[in-house]
């Protein structure tokens, strides 16, 4: 397992590109599945869990062709079914959450689709009801192998429906909508995920000849039609990178200049890190992060009460990023909640924050109260594990800022979703090494 080594302490400087959006690629790729026409996709992030995906329709049989750095084709014309019988396909489909993805698209366009209880991070329960009772809704057969945790859904022709989702599931309202573009009539899903990357989705399916409406809100209308034809189609930037990028700078006092960052798409995020007391600044797509050589200072409510982060389906603050925000806290100038509604156990790994000095009191599994130290006491490096991919980028965030150095295991998790990190960071003078 990757380790890496972090001497911390030092002051970083210049600009950085955020990578094609992580969680926007595993609803894109699989999305290629609907059609036998070749489909081009760009700015696809170099990271392990999109990989495993692209190995994964590799292995499906797809016709995959990589036209440089981050752009692709992929064409399936001749899917190979055979797969979602093999073991390899147990073990393939299990390395992400993503693969959960390739349902909808295979039994819309195949009428059979199977998945293992799919991997990502361990976080808490990560249910899949939303997705299965959708593909019902559509008049798809459930099965479900208790003891391999396999997942099975088949239907002869799909008929659309209307649905009111249990929760607005993000994979689960992508997985519907692959489903519902080829089946027969119309399909109403109320109480849908809206996210950036769901509007991606809607919009490349309807460049593919697809018929949704709604597109951005949580009511999306879809008309199925009969085929869809291929398309080209670019990632938006990770807003999820942006933000990590933004406690970075923030965390080590430094000036950082995220480039290309599609302001338009990133919604809550540069408000909540505004509410923690630092400059966000808009410069034309850019996002300018002066040095915060006197700190910053967290904001409280109209009425003087402590501000609280939390956690809301999207136009909400992503969970995603609630991570970074609890470590930029820790040097903050005063308090705050974070609440971590959605996942029940995304906030232990404060305990390694605890031990580098930081104050924080974790209320429940799903509430931390953090008393910055407005800098007047730095992290003490450490040697710590990467729980999973957003504590893991705290953590190295946290070790960047401390004194002395620190070595964090288990970075594959940072790998799943974190291009070239090392070598990014090193560009703005991090002292970051790989060991393996
Ligand atoms: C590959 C991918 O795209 N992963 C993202 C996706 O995961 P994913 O699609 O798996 O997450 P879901 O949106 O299904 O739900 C995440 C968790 O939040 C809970 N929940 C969800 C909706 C809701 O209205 N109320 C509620 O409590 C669910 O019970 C679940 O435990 O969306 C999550 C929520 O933004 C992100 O953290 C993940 O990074
Ligand atoms: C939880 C995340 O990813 P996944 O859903 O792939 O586990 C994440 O990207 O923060």
């Amino acid at each position: 397992m990757g380790i890496f080594k972090i001497e911390g302490g030092h002051q970083l400087k210049g600009s950085i590109q955020p990578q094609g959006a992580k969680n926007e690629a595993l609803q894109i790729l699989c999305a290629v599945l609907l059609t036998p026409d070749k489909v081009t996709i760009k700015n696809i992030p170099d990271i392990v869990d999109v990989n495993k995906l692209i190995d994964l329709l590799g292995n499906l049989g797809v016709k995959i062709e990589k036209l440089s750095e981050a752009t692709y084709t992929f064409q399936a014309d001749e899917v190979n079914l055979k797969y979602l019988e093999s073991a390899a396909f147990k073990e393939d489909g299990r390395g992400l959450r993503g693969s959960i993805m390739i349902v909808g698209p295979l039994l819309a366009r195949f009428g059979k689709g199977y998945i293992p209880k799919p991997g990502g991070d361990k976080i808490g329960r990560r249910r899949l009801d939303t997705h299965f009772e959708g593909f019902i809704n559509l008049g798809a057969k459930f099965r479900y192998n208790r003891e391999e945790y396999f997942y099975g859904v088949e239907a002869d022709t799909l008929k659309g429906a209307y649905m009111l989702l249990d929760e607005a599931s993000v994979t689960g309202t992508a997985n519907i909508v692959m489903a519902a573009v080829l089946a027969e009539g119309t399909t109403t899903i109320y109480n849908a995920a809206c996210e950036p990357y769901l509007q991606q989705l809607c919009k490349m399916l309807n460049r593919m000849g697809a018929k949704i409406s709604g597109i951005g809100s949580n009511l999306l209308t879809i008309e199925g039609v009969k085929a869809l034809t291929g398309t080209e189609h670019t990632m938006l930037p990770d807003m999820i990178e942006i933000g990590s990028w933004i406690g970075l700078a923030a965390m080590t006092k430094s000036e950082l200049t995220i480039k290309n960052v599609s302001w338009d798409d990133l919604g809550q995020i540069p408000n909540v890190f505004r509410k923690l007391g630092i400059s966000v600044e808009k410069q034309g797509d850019d996002i300018y992060i002066p040095a915060h050589t006197n700190g910053y200072e967290i904001q409280s409510y109209i009425d003087g009460s402590i501000l609280t982060v939390a956690d809301a389906p999207w136009p909400g603050f992503t969970p995603d990023l609630l991570s970074i925000v609890l470590v930029v806290a820790t040097q903050a100038r005063g308090s705050v909640l974070v609440h971590q509604k959605m996942f029940e156990s995304r906030l232990f790994f404060v305990d390694k924050l605890i031990d580098m000095g930081a104050k924080i009191i974790l209320c429940d599994p799903h509430r931390a109260t953090i008393i910055g130290h407005d800098f007047k006491s730095q992290l003490k490096a450490t040697t710590m594990t990467s729980p999973d991919i957003r504590a893991g980028i705290s953590l190295l965030i946290a070790a960047l800022s401390a004194k002395g150095t620190s070595t964090i295991h288990n970075i594959e998790q940072i790998d799943r979703g974190y291009e070239h990190i090392v070598t990014r960071l090193q560009a703005i003078g991090a002292k970051i090494e790989r060991l393996d």
